[in-house]
């Protein structure tokens, strides 16, 4: 199966933008024919070969009929049923078709009416419904209560009570907010403020971030005029915070090992004024092409967007000994970003986990090679189980005594960030509404 990427999802609204929505519609206004629509889109993505938003951006291009709204309807709806499929298939049956597992979310998921499905369904049909709204199906093991696959909630009890899991399970059911990071390069954050205000776009500052805004609603932004002079990304909060542990300064030679489109490479060379040199390596041409138009939108003329066959590359070993910062935003489960991503939990499974603790072990101990002495590496992902977070880190740690960790927390603080994250960055969508991500802040000894 494919490695999450969160480099993938950089569009100013994600592939399957309406997905987390608002713009639906409401019950009784669907018409047989979208509801079909949305039956073959949910199919596509229920045969879990390639990212939901892949499959449903693909569903549209070859559906150009589809309007906003019901492109919209779609999406929402195709997400709703992957984030509560296990509770779906207990009551409608583990069996259950794409259109009965639609019905049953309509029904069940979002308290639609028995009329609701006069013009909808057949006669037969809505009786199986009536009995899927009287249905009551016990209260389950806790990973059906929870929504996830048994090897996932077996993974995380490890590190969580099941209060705490359920807590978790649910956060991530919700669908995640709309945040842009300013690009302190061209604009501030007040004047962003100010302009989307005026624009009628809802809009606050970032509770954690100082480069943060958070977006009330899901506006289209590609055409909006900030967006397209560079003055702002989309990036949520959370990401923003590993920028911020990187900490690069103007004139620093800094490595983005796994730069992909370049979500942190524009926040560091921002950061770094344009100045210095800030290589953005990556396996994935197609990623790092993504990049370079963000890149030029940015304003930034520091980076240099370098293709790399695998982590021990020549072209990154000529940096040995070289880089002030090395920011390793590793390939992971990306299972912090199913708020957006809710098909990675059916996607994933605990055999994949494995193999990429294996490769982010092995990409940590090559970028690390790059740091001079005195230099700073930062281990980074979006996965919220502990062996591709702690258990990576500690067995690097355990692996090179020049380098030493130090406090996630007190680098933040220094850059007016409060927040009790302790020695390690641990961000949760049910603790701080951010994606769910992890950091490390490894300093290699002076010379
Ligand atoms: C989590 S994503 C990076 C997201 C990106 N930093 C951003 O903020 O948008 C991980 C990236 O690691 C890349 N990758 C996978 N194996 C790699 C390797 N051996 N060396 C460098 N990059 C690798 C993937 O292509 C992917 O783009």
């Amino acid at each position: 199966m494919e490695k999450h990427d969160k480099g993938a999802r950089t569009a100013t609204r994600p592939a399957a933008a309406d997905k987390a929505g608002g713009a639906g519609r409401a019950e009784g206004a669907v018409s047989r024919v979208l509801f079909i629509q949305a039956t073959q889109a949910l199919g596509a993505v229920l045969g879990f070969e390639h990212p939901a938003d892949a499959v449903l951006s693909r569903h549209f291009r070859d559906n150009r009929e589809l309007g906003h709204r019901d492109r919209a309807f779609i999406a929402e709806a195709v997400y709703g049923v992957l984030r509560r499929l296990r509770w779906l298939r207990r009551l409608a049956g583990d069996r259950a078709t794409p259109r009965e597992l639609l019905l049953a979310w309509f029904a069940r998921g979002e308290g639609w009416p028995m009329r609701a499905f006069e013009g909808l369904a057949s006669a037969t049909e809505r009786d199986w419904l009536a009995g899927i709204k009287a249905a009551e199906p016990g209260e389950g093991t806790l990973a059906e209560r929870a929504d996830l696959p048994d090897w996932l909630a077996a993974r995380l009890l490890a590190t969580h009570d099941e209060a705490a899991l359920l807590a978790l399970a649910r956060s991530l059911n919700r669908p995640a907010p709309l945040d842009l990071r300013v690009n302190l390069l061209k604009a501030d954050r007040d004047a962003v403020l100010a302009r989307l205000d005026e624009d009628g776009i809802a809009a606050r500052s970032g509770a954690l971030s100082p480069q943060a805004i958070r977006l009330a609603g899901k506006p289209a932004l590609q055409k909006h005029p900030l967006f397209l002079d560079g003055s702002f990304e989309v990036q949520d909060e959370g990401s923003q915070l590993l920028g911020l542990l990187v900490q690069p300064k103007r004139g620093e030679l800094v490595v983005d090992f796994c730069a992909g489109a370049g979500g942190k490479t524009l926040q560091l060379g921002a950061m770094m004024r344009s100045t210095g040199r800030l290589y953005a390596f990556d396996v994935s041409d197609k990623r790092l092409a993504k990049l370079k138009p963000r890149m030029a939108r940015a304003g930034l003329s520091n980076v240099h967007p370098v293709l790399i066959a695998h982590e021990n590359d020549a072209k990154a070993k000529r940096l040995a000994g070289k880089a002030d910062r090395v920011l390793v935003d590793a390939p992971c489960s990306g299972l912090g970003t199913l708020r957006r991503n809710p098909d990675l939990k059916w996607r994933q499974s605990a055999a994949a986990v494995d193999e990429m603790v294996a490769k982010q072990g092995a990409i940590l101990a090559a970028a690390a090679r790059l740091v001079r002495p005195g230099g700073r590496l930062v281990y980074a992902t979006c996965s919220l189980l502990a062996e591709e977070n702690d258990g990576v880190v500690d067995a690097f740690l355990a692996a090179h005594p020049e380098f030493h960790q130090s406090s996630a927390q007190a680098v933040l603080e220094k850059q007016g960030v409060a927040l009790a994250t302790g020695e390690r960055l641990r961000l949760s969508p049910a603790m701080h509404d951010t994606d769910g991500f992890f950091a490390a802040v490894l300093e290699r000894a002076d010379a």
